[in-house]
């Protein structure tokens, strides 16, 4: 092989090529299907080719005898050879064996992977003809074939027919046991024939088998895995701690990367600096429309559940907007034909230049490879024997000042590798469209509690994480960068996913133009405070009860999940559904509640601990009852970002900020001084880091999904937060008037009307015997207090208190202040 120039631009074909696995992943598939249409043919066909397959068998391929099965003479043959002198029926499993294969090929999954699977299918193949022998081998078909006659009739003189039957009821037996570990001391007769259900339910639709009787491990609602013993995980497991759906998402694509890169790096041991391109997939924007995913369990009014009389059927908390339509792709823009070419002349000019620059320090390297990403390249060099990574970074300042293009990042070493990675941006960016990533498969086969599709990484792959996981997310970065059209990337991530009853937000704006638009979704996503006229809130001091408010609805959850014997929503939801909890005992399916922020340092400014504690409170505790909160700021400073803040914020996005020390506020390290704006970014989850092209979504196309999702039916009242009245509050309407004015009826009047939600006078006067004037004075201090609204003519007045729990509370607030 002619050596090849240092530095040289290659492109490597071969078995390395990862063309090459989904070659045969088709290939595959091809033969399953040939196998498919052979056995079918067998089927109806092998009474009439039988005799002619024994007589001439592989003579056939030379002879011109026409034979009956669809695939001639072959299909005839190999037919035979598999039904007759293999396995029977159970043949047809070889068919399944070989769909898997496929498609595990064309995803390019390690073959490791595959071989569980493999050989639990050909036991079941073997098992299967035996059994199939056993109960049907005296038919003129070849039912278990060659094999699993041979099988069974040795078996059946070993053990005898009757051995033979309990051998295989204690082998079913202990295949059920195995995948179900049912609970002996507590299961019923009902209990193991729904175990039983669900388990081959589970088997048709492949969906996974669920035990009933013990709690599930509910942390995550990602589809288990086909691990033997997935459902055994015990019930008493801690739950997983924050970075787990994301650190188990990194860990398989690592996985695959690993994989990739160590056939790489056999394929190119040259002892040559030559640059490998990885073109890394590109997500295939799918046009279809999406019409949603499948309901899945969420809030919604427990009255339209009650209709259904028949509790056997689990609650649907989707019911109330069953007609509910999730937005559609075609409402995003379509920026596929802004798409830019890759340059390879820039590519070489950079490498050269690392090179040169490298080589200026007495840096040798011996590899370089180049993954393409949309925003930036990125340069993974492997030093040679003997220099050490320690210099090089220490060496970082200079070699970014030498190389002295904007927004040079370098990772020494890259996590897990003993490689070095240089980020050059790219001179012209391909943006990353929210269309695109809403289309991906990621995005859209994502079992998650709350998924958002953040962008693509650098290596061009579509990056999806599950909020509920983070738990809470902080944003921050200059003005102008990207912040804006990444909380527009979330919130709309979450609206083409959930169902209004799924998911409610909380949308706090003090600038009051950045969330505007979604107050359209009053009706169907929002939540906020009773009596609040905006659905959105900007006002610091309704700001500082709607906290206030969220942590009352945290511990109401807290105190639900405690009845419910509930360690998490999940949990508890999960119970509510199966109809478990008893919703005239205050249970009611619980929603995920999003708080999001934009522009925290106002608040923290004028409102500083009055804001900062609740959020902290929230941040500490709300996880496990569904509520996380997403906060931004432009103002990336300490005084801001404090450290309770910090502390409880362990995911954090950075856009590009000015300073080193800004980027040290939000990440606790540098690197976000170094983005070039636009949407680049750096998600960090407890302190691992991703660099990120964040997907672009424009204002029109927000404003086009929520109208999609404003034009349908809503509930027809908005979400109430739970009221909080603030120590320092003046009591709304109270104005001069205290405790020891009010009659001493008071308490009972606001007792009577609350708990019956009418504001009647006369329902006062005859319910307490009071005469009209007294009943009438009451009413007027209630109206006062801020209990029930202004008189309405003849009407009842309206109650503004909306729960008995809510009105003691009040009560003994103003109690106290007499
Ligand atoms: N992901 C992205 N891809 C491409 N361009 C982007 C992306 N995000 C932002 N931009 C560009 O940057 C501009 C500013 O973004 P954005 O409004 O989100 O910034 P911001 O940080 O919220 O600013 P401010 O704090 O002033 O509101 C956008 O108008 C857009 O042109």
């Amino acid at each position: 092989m002619a050596k090849k120039k240092k530095g040289q631009l290659q492109l490597k074909l071969g078995l390395n090529d990862e063309r090459v696995p989904k070659l045969l992943g088709v290939l595959s598939l091809f033969f399953a299907l040939y196998l498919f249409i052979a056995f079918t043919s067998y089927l109806f066909t092998w009474k009439i080719d039988q005799d002619k397959v024994f007589d001439f068998s592989w003579e056939l391929l030379r002879t011109d005898l026409e034979m009956a099965n669809w695939l001639g003479r072959l299909g005839a043959i190999i037919s035979d050879k598999f039904f007759y002198w293999g396995f029977g029926l159970a043949s047809f499993g070889f068919v399944y064996v070989l769909v898997r294969l496929g498609i595990h090929l064309i995803h390019r999954r390690p073959m490791a992977r595959f071989v569980p699977l493999l050989s639990r299918a050909v036991l079941l193949i073997l098992l299967a003809a035996i059994f199939l022998d056993f109960v049907l081998g005296q038919r003129e078909f070849p039912w278990g074939g060659a094999f699993g006659e041979g099988v069974a009739g040795w078996l059946e003189n070993f053990v005898g027919t009757i051995g033979l039957i309990f051998l295989f009821l204690l082998l079913i037996s202990m295949v059920l046991i195995w995948k179900l570990n049912p609970n002996f001391s507590e299961l019923t007769f009902d209990q193991a024939v729904e175990e039983l259900k669900n388990y081959l339910t589970g088997l048709i639709s492949r969906k996974p088998a669920r035990s009933t009787s013990r709690a599930e491990n509910t942390a995550t609602n990602n589809p288990p895995t086909l691990r033997p013993g997935n459902n055994n995980t015990p019930s008493s497991l801690p739950e997983p701690k924050p970075m787990t759906a994301r650190g188990e998402q990194l860990a398989f694509e690592l996985e695959e990367k690993k994989e990739a890169a160590r056939k790489k790096a056999e394929a190119l041991r040259t002892g040559d600096a030559e640059l490998e391109i990885q073109e890394a997939e590109e997500a295939t924007p799918q046009l279809e429309e999406q019409n949603g995913p499948a309901p899945q369990p969420g809030a919604a009014n427990i009255a339209a559940s009650m209709e259904n009389k028949d509790h056997s059927e689990p609650y649907d908390p989707t019911l109330e907007l069953s007609s509910y339509e999730y937005p559609v792709l075609p409402l995003l823009k379509d920026y596929s034909d802004q798409k830019v070419e890759i340059d390879r002349a820039e590519l070489e000019q950079n490498k050269d230049q690392i090179i040169e620059t490298l080589l200026n320090y007495k840096i040798e390297i011996t590899k370089i490879r180049a993954t393409i990403g949309p925003t930036v390249t990125l340069y993974e060099i492997v030093p040679a024997p003997g220099v050490r990574i320690s210099r090089i970074k220490n060496l970082e300042d200079d070699i970014a000042l030498s190389l002295a293009a904007l927004g040079i990042r370098i990772i020494a070493p890259i996590p897990g590798k003993g490689t070095i990675g240089i980020e050059v941006p790219n001179k012209k960016k391909q943006m990353v469209s929210m269309r695109e990533v809403l289309a991906h498969d990621k995005f859209k086969r994502a079992k998650m509690d709350l998924p958002i599709g953040l962008g693509k990484t650098i290596s061009n792959e579509v990056f999806v994480v599950d909020l509920a996981k983070m738990p809470h997310l902080l944003v921050a970065g200059a003005t102008g960068q990207g912040k804006s059209v990444g909380i527009n990337a979330i919130l709309v991530s979450l609206l083409y996913k959930k169902h209004p009853s799924q998911v409610k937000l909380v949308l706090i704006d003090p600038k009051k133009v950045e969330l505007f638009p979604y107050s359209r979704l009053e009706h169907h996503f929002l939540a906020f405070l009773p009596g609040q006229d905006e659905p959105i809130t900007t006002e610091t001091n309704r700001v500082i009860h709607t906290l206030n408010s969220l942590c009352i609805e945290m511990d109401t959850r807290y105190d639900l999940l405690k009845k419910g014997g509930a360690r998490n929503i999940k949990e508890y939801n999960e119970k509510f559904v199966k109809r478990q909890l008893n919703p005239h005992k205050g249970h009611r399916f619980l929603p995920f509640i999003v708080l999001v922020i934009d522009e925290f340092a106002d608040l923290i400014m004028t409102a500083g601990k009055e804001v900062e504690l609740p959020i902290g409170r929230l941040a500490q505790l709300a996880r496990a009852v569904g509520i996380h909160l997403i906060i931004a700021t432009q103002r990336p400073s300490v005084n801001i970002i404090t450290g309770v803040i910090k502390a409880n914020f362990p995911a954090r996005i950075a856009y590009k900020v000015t300073a080193k020390v800004d980027s040290r506020t939000i990440l606790d390290s540098g690197g976000a001084d170094q983005l070039i704006g636009q949407g680049d970014m750096l998600l960090s989850v407890g302190g691992e880091m991703v660099r990120l092209q964040g997907a672009f979504v424009d204002t029109p196309e927000v404003e086009q999904v929520i109208d999609f999702i404003a034009e349908q039916k809503g509930y027809p009242e908005p979400f109430f937060l739970p009221e909080y009245h603030g120590d320092d509050e003046e009591i709304p309407g109270a104005g001069s008037l205290t405790y020891a004015d009010l009659d001493e009826e008071f308490e009972n009047a606001a007792r009577l009307i609350v708990s019956n939600q009418h504001g009647s006078t006369s329902m006062i006067q005859r319910r307490l015997k009071l005469g009209y004037n007294r009943a009438g004075r009451i009413m007027d201090q209630l109206e006062a207090m801020g209990i029930v609204g202004p008189s309405e003519g003849s009407k009842a007045r309206e109650v503004l208190v909306y729960d008995e729990i809510e009105l003691e509370r009040f009560l003994k607030d103003l109690r106290e202040r007499k």
